[in-house]
């Protein structure tokens, strides 16, 4: 059972003057349970949007959507229990201590007070606990927010740009968190994110969202392999000689800038490889040329760098 389905959802927001805006234009999205999935998008994609139309927080204009198998917002009230999100930074007082923070959240959610150590733990926030929220780094209030999100142990763990003014100890901290709970086999996150390099270390699957639609889907891995630029890189002991064999041929060739040969487009390397040896030309190397991450997103998204 996914834990999130989305459908042709829409959400068409009015703005001064008229003008309509559309956030969301049509957005297909599935969320296997278990693991970590990504929603990642340029800003202004529309990723906030899905996930307060996933809470409930605002109402789509058209499209079906499913939470935990119930349609939402119908049967909202049914599976909240089951979601935690970390949506906004969320407010806590700044003078009272973590620990007591999430006490008075338990007390109202009427969450057993054993379970708010248990979430200290599991955010590795125990021996601070005892100290004022006001004090706390930006990385450790994040921490603290995740643990307010887990303390109905939900289900669905849904993080929007968790990492958003961090310094580079604290989204360490919290990918390593995030990761974690991922892999605890019962917890499915949903992580949104403009960084393309935070989905690729943390995220199992990835939705990637531009001007509110999916432009791509699926493991991380296979997502990011789709956006191969088809090139591949060939040493020969005589390059000059090797590209005029290969351009005879058929293929279209460029210098490499290391003195090798580019072959553009080649569906069939094992194909470089018979011609070059079939005129003497025996390949030392042959390498797929695999974008790096900045332009497999910006190739994706249709975005310009
Ligand atoms: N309440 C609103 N009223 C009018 N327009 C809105 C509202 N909320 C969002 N938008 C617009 O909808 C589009 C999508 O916004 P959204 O916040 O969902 O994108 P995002 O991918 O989360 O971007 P970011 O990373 O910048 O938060 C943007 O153009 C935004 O300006």
């Amino acid at each position: 059972m996914p834990a999130v389905q989305m459908s042709g959802v829409a959400k068409t927001y009015r703005r001064r003057g008229g003008q309509e805006l559309r956030a969301l234009d049509g957005l297909d999205m599935t969320v296997e349970s278990g693991g970590v999935h990504g929603l990642l998008g340029p800003n202004g994609s529309g990723k906030t949007t899905s996930i307060r139309v996933l809470l409930g927080l605002v109402r789509p204009s058209a499209g079906d959507v499913r939470l935990l198998d119930r349609p939402v917002p119908t049967d909202l009230p049914r599976v909240i229990g089951e979601v935690g999100a970390l949506v906004e930074t969320p407010l806590f007082f700044p003078g009272f201590t973590g620990r007591r923070n999430l006490e008075l959240l338990a007390e109202t959610a009427g969450v057993p007070a054993p379970r708010v150590e248990e979430c200290l733990e599991l955010v590795d926030l125990r021996e601070r606990a005892g100290d004022r929220f006001k004090g706390y780094s930006l990385g450790m209030k994040q921490r603290l927010g995740i643990a307010a999100a887990l303390l109905k142990a939900p289900r669905l763990l849904i993080l929007d740009e968790p990492s958003n003014g961090l310094d580079p100890a604290g989204i360490r901290d919290v990918r390593e968190l995030i990761r974690r709970l991922g892999s605890d086999g019962r917890t499915t996150v949903l992580l949104s994110s403009h960084l393309l390099a935070e989905i690729q270390q943390v995220c199992d699957s990835v939705t990637i969202l531009a001007r509110g639609r999916q432009v791509a889907a699926g493991p991380v891995s296979s997502v990011l392999d789709r956006a191969g630029t088809g090139d591949v890189r060939v040493a020969v002991p005589d390059p000059a000689a090797g590209a005029a064999v290969l351009h005879g041929a058929g293929f279209s060739v460029s210098p490499a800038p290391d003195g090798q040969i580019l072959v553009h487009g080649a569906p069939a390397p094992g194909e470089i490889t018979r011609v070059l040896a079939g005129h003497g030309h025996y390949v030392e190397e042959l390498v797929r040329v695999t974008p790096d991450l900045e332009s497999a997103f910006l190739a994706i998204t249709g975005e310009q760098a």
